[in-house]
């Protein structure tokens, strides 16, 4: 009788083996656009990559990954750098996963299965497998024999299909005593050639569920899953198994439905998909970071993983993104969910791209020309800084260069900030750049303004504050009462945050507060940013009269500018960032992340409704906290 042994033990080791993180890869697709869309990012070097700040166009981010595949790599490249290497393991009984994680369209499907002519992760991963289990060139094996089985499923919409047995449908998930997860009543069929395989994948793949979706003519439409059993068993006493798994899973695309076209069924499908990924990605955080709690429960996809991913299992994590500016927003999302470290460097992408000629047709055509050259060639070509010459610099760029490094550095930098204010907001036909002296001279003088008048309105928030806070001091020494914001709706447009009494004393109607000094502020002035009004006695209803207090309005510009710095510290901010506004802690930061990873990025402010747990009220206070400290910061 075979016995069987726990992963922790296969190595006769018999202690828990420290969790493993989920190693990330990231391949980036030859472009493919038939019409004219620039590129938006490349690769810096075997394991890095850049692509242009959308918030800032002087800036690029860089992503560092365990391994990035250009799109020059071919599929040999990628298999024998991320996915040979794990193939061991499963013949000493431990389990491993590689999924293809991307946009939809982004080349998850090539690279897990690929072509006759370019045969991707899977059909060589097991040719190799059965090829590893075959050859015995260590006497200990002798004892041993192998014998490998494959199932393959599909989780669409949250239910697991069986495509070798398509009647078999919504199977369930199980854990046996051994903490071994299962599917209950999944067919598995024995291979021991390649053929024995392509019998039984190729008719089976065509039971996925596929749509022509506006991205992808062949989106897949569900996660492929496909197991792949090697068994172990010892001919001689005491008869120990061993059993590894290896998952190869071709999830379904992380979709953008304003993209998508999605609609109906394409919908829903594409909700589960977000909802599965968005859950994979909490798991592989979670582990990433060595979190005591891993969320596997919380979808079929995870659960299904739980023994292979994390744990002492391996698992690799191949990101499919493409080059195309149309799906920027996708790739930022997938480098988000993937990375293990980001940094913004002050580095212009396009403006580089667009001032080099000898790099310009990249923009066209980059398969043209990236092709010839390593990610690395390419990059060292743009990476040229903005003041340094070329040979194939044109005459205006080195003469604007020549006029940029003559100027103090630090107007250069303000220069190239309000260079790219105007110019997304259309008001300027020509850039800044390329403006004559006289103008670019009124225009900087007109920029200094605007600096001295943020100072000057600094200084006086400074004293508003100051005051406010001896106010609330001396107020809540005094009568016990302290700040809280109104309900009122953020979207008016003055904000208003009354300073009101607490209610304990009903009855009495004496003012609580007094801000003397900023009653001498000239209420209409539109030069104040935040202005303390006494608030108005109405009678209720009920005939009574509110308390008494005071609101602070806040100028309309100003209330949108902070608006706006809250959007984009939502869009792009770390954890750490997102953990210093107002009412957001960690549990929060770490949703706003997740929610944009999987739909992209927030419209507005108030899309932070549409996350669990979060309400309209909710939302609103956020906004009320961090719109007054942004304004009085
Ligand atoms: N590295 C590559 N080299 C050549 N062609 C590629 C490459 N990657 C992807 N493609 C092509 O791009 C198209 C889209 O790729 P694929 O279907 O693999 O995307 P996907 O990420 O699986 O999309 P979906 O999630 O919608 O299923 C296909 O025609 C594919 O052949």
């Amino acid at each position: 009788m075979a016995k069987r042994v726990s992963i922790m033990d296969s190595h006769g080791v018999n202690k828990k083996p420290s969790p493993s993180r989920v190693r990330v890869a990231v391949r980036l697709r030859p472009y493919m656009e038939k019409g004219e869309d620039k590129v938006c990012v490349r690769g810096l070097d075997s394991q890095s990559l850049e692509i242009v700040n959308w918030r800032n166009q002087l800036e690029t981010m860089q992503y560092q990954f365990d391994a990035f595949y250009g799109d020059k790599a071919t599929q040999r490249e990628i298999y024998t750098g991320s996915v040979y290497p794990i193939l061991p393991h499963l013949l000493v009984g431990q389990n491993a996963s590689v999924f293809a994680y991307g946009p939809t369209g982004a080349g998850k499907t090539h690279t897990m299965l690929g072509n006759p002519n370019q045969p991707g992760v899977i059909p060589r991963a097991v040719r190799d497998l059965l090829q590893m289990t075959r050859t015995n060139d260590n006497p200990d094996e002798e004892q041993w024999s192998y014998s490998i089985t494959m199932s393959y499923v599909e989780i669409y919409q949250e239910k697991v299909m069986d495509l070798l047995e398509p009647k078999n449908k919504d199977l369930p998930i199980r854990e046996d005593k051994d903490h071994n997860i299962l599917i209950s009543g999944v067919t598995q069929k024995t291979i021991t050639t390649f053929s024995d395989f392509d019998e039984h994948f190729i008719p089976a793949s065509q039971n996925r569920t596929v749509a022509c979706t506006k991205l992808n003519d062949r989106s897949s439409r569900s996660h492929a899953v496909l197991l792949i059993k090697v068994q172990k068993n010892q001919q001689v006493p005491p008869f120990r198994q061993l059993t590894g798994k290896l998952y190869l899973i071709d999830l379904a695309g992380s979709e953008d439905n304003r993209r998508t076209g999605n609609q109906g069924i394409r919908l829903k499908e594409s909700g589960a998909i977000n909802s599965s990924l968005f859950t994979l990605s909490k798991v592989v955080d979670a582990l990433n970071q060595g979190l005591p709690r891993i969320p596997y429960r919380d979808s079929k996809l995870t659960r299904l993983l739980q023994d292979s991913l994390g744990g002492s299992a391996h698992s690799v994590m191949i990101t499919n993104i493409a080059p195309e500016q149309k799906y920027y927003f996708d790739t930022l999302t997938a480098l988000n969910f993937a990375a293990k470290s980001k940094q913004i460097i002050n580095k212009p992408f396009s403006q580089e791209t667009t001032q080099a000629p000898a790099v310009q047709p990249t923009m066209k055509r980059p398969r043209d020309d990236l092709e010839n050259s390593a990610p690395s060639q390419h990059f060292k070509k743009t990476k040229t800084e903005s003041t340094e010459e070329s040979p194939n610099m044109s005459k205006d760029t080195k003469k604007k260069n020549l006029q940029l490094s003559s100027l103090d550095p630090a107007v250069v930098e303000r220069l190239l900030k309000l260079d790219k204010i105007l110019t997304e907001r259309g008001k300027m036909e020509m850039q800044l750049l390329n403006t004559p002296k006289r103008e670019r001279m009124a225009l900087l003088k007109k920029l200094e303004e605007s600096q001295l008048e943020i100072e000057r309105l600094k200084e006086k928030q400074k004293e508003l504050e100051e005051k406010s806070l001896a106010a609330e001091a001396h107020f809540e020494r005094s009568s016990n009462s302290d700040f809280e914001l109104s309900n009122s709706s953020v979207s008016e447009s003055t904000f208003r945050a009354p300073l009101r009494t607490r209610a304990t004393s009903t009855a009495k109607t004496k003012k609580v507060l007094r801000v003397l000094p900023l009653q001498g502020l000239n209420q209409n002035t539109k030069e104040e940013g935040i202005i303390v009004v006494e608030k108005k006695t109405r009678k209720t209803h009920a005939g009574r009269e509110n308390e008494p207090g005071w609101e602070l309005n806040v100028r309309t510009d100003l209330l949108q500018n902070g608006r706006e710095k809250i959007l984009n510290l939502l869009n792009n901010g770390s954890i750490k960032e997102l953990k210093s506004l107002q009412k957001i802690g960690d549990k929060k930061a770490k949703l706003i992340v997740g929610w944009r990873e999987v739909n992209g990025p927030f419209k507005n402010v108030e899309d932070l409704g549409s996350m669990e747990g979060i309400s309209a009220k909710l939302v609103a206070s956020f906004l009320k906290a961090n719109i007054l400290s942004i304004v009085a910061s």
